[in-house]
């Protein structure tokens, strides 16, 4: 084992390289040092505010009641309606998305993780989900912390036939509607930096390289020997044993193409040699997406919400509904997830819908080798009916919430044409569409690379000898749940599997 930290700043060696130092690179890099006795280096887009103790994290960082805008990659593309145009937001920062998202922490069905084909059996997922939650600090909100429009959006889905209950973070829950279980403990969004980073920090076989972008890995055969990357003006080499590649749905993909892993015919196109011909890198990428209806808050909403914030904090996002459209899968396939925020002359209220069982596909594809270009990313959002008429159904829920007796009185008038209109047409529906911020699927795992198989159910990508990817990109089909507690329970699974692989050359604690 080589020390990371000994060796001059433009060739860096480890026994292992864990590119991304997002919400599932956190995990990986943890456990490596927690459970062997590997060198591990990090390479990180964004900058690296080190352990929260140290007191150099950014304010919107940590605060979990609203997102933050800073620290985003920067991508757009398609929406589902022509020319409509959105943004991808994604987190550069040690963390990745776990430090900027809603922190929401649901966890989807059972069900949906064991079709993966991963060696996950009932016990072991549940042992992830545990594990994970344990480590992110997940809690839920009593219902008398509900602010009063959470408390009037859960009567409201309650009206509407959700039972009320607490089994959102439980894998073999079914459709109801209750707080949030949430990874603030304290108000600080509880990012995969503090959970699995912070403990190892002060270990010498842990090195973080932050701002510094990957470009490319370089093949010898079947096997990475070293991967390019650019820092400030700088290019630097890391040289290890494996290679972990955790970039997430976008930056994983952007990575491997670049490498030479995917279609090869495409990549030759642009000038990059392909080294790994897999037909799935960039395809298969799906998301849940998303509609809403938005309300002003009537007068006394408005005095109740600011009166709330003035005594305790205010999250935008508290309470979530699992529901069932007419055509959906049980035992549901529809999330609610009500918000709230200040507008410049007072508070709107937002009733979204997401759908859950996308069955809309589409791919990224790179414009060029030079690892600051943006790629193309295009996720096909609503361009399979079922996902339009899923959608439709939760839009239809968000009404009948907003007709309620819980909820109805206290909201004002709606905001836009689409939460004025009562029938909407499909293309106005298909343009005020958005997403839930969960890509996913751009380097599948699965048994065969003839069928769109980038990673094999180890995360190994086929045909490479020492190159996993673990991230979001690998889940093959999205769960029915927010995307963060998956992929840390996924990070979870494969990271300890890698752990007790048998590594060459580097004795296992
Ligand atoms: C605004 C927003 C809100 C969300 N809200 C929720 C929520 O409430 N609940 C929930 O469960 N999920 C939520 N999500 C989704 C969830 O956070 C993500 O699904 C999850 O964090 C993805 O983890 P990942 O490890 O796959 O990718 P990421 O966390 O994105 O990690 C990828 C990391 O790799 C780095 N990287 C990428 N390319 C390179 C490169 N070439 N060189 C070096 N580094 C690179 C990135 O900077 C990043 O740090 C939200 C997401 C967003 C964007």
């Amino acid at each position: 084992m080589v020390s990371a930290r000994n060796v001059p700043d433009q060739l860096v060696r480890a026994d292992v390289a864990v590119i991304g130092g997002g919400t599932a690179g956190a995990v990986v890099a943890g456990r490596l040092i927690e459970n062997t006795s590997l060198s591990v280096v990090v390479i990180e887009a964004g900058p690296d505010y080190g352990p929260l103790a140290a007191g150099h994290w950014p304010r919107e960082l940590l605060d979990s009641t609203t997102l933050p805008e800073t620290h985003d990659w920067g991508y757009r593309g398609p929406g589902a309606a022509p020319g409509a145009e959105l943004a991808f937001e994604r987190a550069q920062v040690i963390g990745g998305c776990s430090a900027h998202n809603g922190c929401s922490q649901t966890a989807g069905l059972a069900s949906d993780y064991l079709a993966w084909g991963l060696s996950w059996t009932g016990e072991t997922l549940a042992g992830a989900f545990k594990e994970s939650a344990a480590r992110l600090r997940v809690r839920r909100d009593d219902d008398d912390q509900l602010t009063p429009f959470h408390a009037a959006a859960m009567a409201a889905m309650v009206e509407c036939g959700l039972p009320r209950t607490d089994d959102l973070d439980d894998l073999y829950g079914g459709a109801g509607c209750g707080p949030s279980p949430v990874n603030n403990p304290g108000g600080v969004r509880w990012n995969t930096g503090f959970a699995y980073l912070d403990p190892v920090r002060g270990e010498n076989r842990l090195r973080v390289i932050d701002r510094a972008v990957a470009d490319r890995l370089e093949f010898g055969g079947s096997a990475v020997r070293r991967l390019h990357l650019l820092r400030g003006g700088e290019r630097l080499v890391v040289e290890a044993d494996r290679f972990v590649l955790c970039g997430g749905a976008y930056g994983s993909p952007e990575v491997l193409l670049r490498s030479g892993v995917g279609p090869a015919d495409e990549l030759r196109a642009l000038g990059v040699r392909p080294a790994l011909d897999l037909p799935g890198v960039g395809r298969n990428l799906h998301d849940h997406p998303m509609a809403e209806l938005r309300f002003a808050a009537g007068d006394e909403l408005a005095r109740r919400l600011t009166d709330h914030a003035r005594l305790r904090p205010l999250p935008d996002e508290q309470v979530i509904g699992k529901a069932r459209s007419a055509a959906g899968r049980e035992p549901y396939d529809l999330h609610l997830l009500p918000w709230t925020g200040r507008t410049d002359d007072g508070w709107m209220c937002v009733l979204p819908a997401a759908c859950l069982t996308p069955r809309s596909r589409g791919a990224l594809r790179l414009t060029s080798p030079d690892p600051l270009a943006r790629p193309a990313i295009d996720h096909g959002y609503l361009t399979d009916d079922a996902d339009l008429a899923a959608l439709r159904a939760g839009v239809e829920l968000c009404r009948d919430m907003a007709a309620s007796a819980a909820l109805g009185p206290l909201l004002g008038a709606p905001l836009d044409e689409f939460t004025a209109d009562p029938r909407p047409s499909a293309e106005l529906l298909r343009a005020s569409a958005a997403h839930y911020w969960h890509p996913v699927g751009t380097c599948a795992l699965g048994p065969d690379p003839s069928a769109g198989a980038v990673v094999d159910p180890a995360g190994r990508v086929h045909g490479s000898d020492n190159l996993w990817v673990i991230d979001a990109s690998i889940m093959p089909v999205i769960p029915r749940a927010t995307t963060n507690l998956p992929v840390v329970a996924l990070a979870e699974h494969l990271a300890g599997a890698l752990a007790d692989n048998g590594w060459p050359g580097s004795g296992l604690s």
